[in-house]
């Protein structure tokens, strides 16, 4: 075993698993935006065939039980992939050019298994009939989701979906070190991408049972996992999280607040 990790690598070797960990980072991208771009229709009710409020019947508390192990599934996967301590030993096994594109991958599946199991629960709370005011609850929600997409420009969106990492394999150059930014609407809030996420959610025409227990959910997983990624972010970026944390609100802007 010894002798071949010891074994040079031929040239050539080391170019195709380059050129196919590029295409791993690739094709894992395309994957994401097709799951993700399914999710904004599922959780809207909008466009796509299978929604929130529609798929395999089962009674009301089997429902409740299957969907809230889905949300577990999803957050756990979230939670212990994104942790540095998982991220040390995971490239042990997976080249380091690879872990984002993975989590991404196993984030995608996770939201795809959970789209796919999902039990509705469509009785309705609340739908508005007014067309004026049900457009612009769409709108608003609709934003909720730009917000997210802005947020992730906003950080380094190539980076966040794991393309950076392999391009920069790919010509030989090592990963780059995070980097600690507060652009735009960072300086408004610390958490953009996740304020969005509780905006497309909760912004609803119409809310049925099944939406409100993924919105309760979901909302309740990002305000535990804003404690987990502040702790990091304090870990790696130190005083200059900590100052930053003191200034800056967390998913609620300050009225008369300014950008600095
Ligand atoms: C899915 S993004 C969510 C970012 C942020 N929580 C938000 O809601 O906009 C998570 C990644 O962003 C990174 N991150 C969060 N805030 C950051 C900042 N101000 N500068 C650089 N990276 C940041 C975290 O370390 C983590 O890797």
């Amino acid at each position: 075993m010894a002798e071949m990790v010891e074994k040079p690598r031929a040239p050539h070797t080391r170019g195709v698993a380059r050129t196919l960990i590029t295409a791993y980072g690739m094709v894992v991208y395309a994957i994401f935006l097709i799951v993700f771009v399914y999710a904004i229709g599922w959780v809207e009710g909008l466009v796509v065939p299978h929604t929130i409020d529609d798929g395999p019947d089962a009674p009301v508390v089997v429902a409740v039980v299957i969907d809230l192990a889905l949300l577990t599934v999803f957050a756990m996967q979230h939670s212990v992939m994104a942790r540095p301590w998982f991220k040390r030993r995971w490239t042990r096994i997976v080249p380091q050019p690879m872990e984002r594109s993975t989590y991404v991958l196993f984030a995608t599946a996770a939201l795809a298994l959970l789209m796919w199991q999902w039990r509705p629960l469509p009785e309705q709370i609340w739908n508005v009939e007014n067309t004026s005011v049900r457009v612009a609850l769409y709108a608003v929600s609709l934003g909720g989701w730009a917000l997210v997409l802005a947020a992730t420009f906003a950080i380094d969106h190539f980076d966040l979906f794991g393309l950076r990492q392999v391009l920069r394999n790919q010509s030989g150059k090592s990963a780059l070190p995070s980097a600690f930014r507060t652009p735009m609407l960072y300086r408004v809030i610390r958490h953009p991408l996740y304020a969005g996420f509780v905006i497309a959610f909760w912004v609803a025409p119409t809310m049925s049972w099944g939406r409100l227990l993924f919105a309760v959910g979901t909302t309740g997983f990002i305000l535990v996992a804003v404690r987990f990624e502040e702790h990091d972010l304090v870990d790696t970026f130190g005083d200059d999280y900590r100052t930053y944390r003191s200034r800056v609100p967390m998913l609620v802007p300050r009225i008369g607040s300014r950008a600095r």
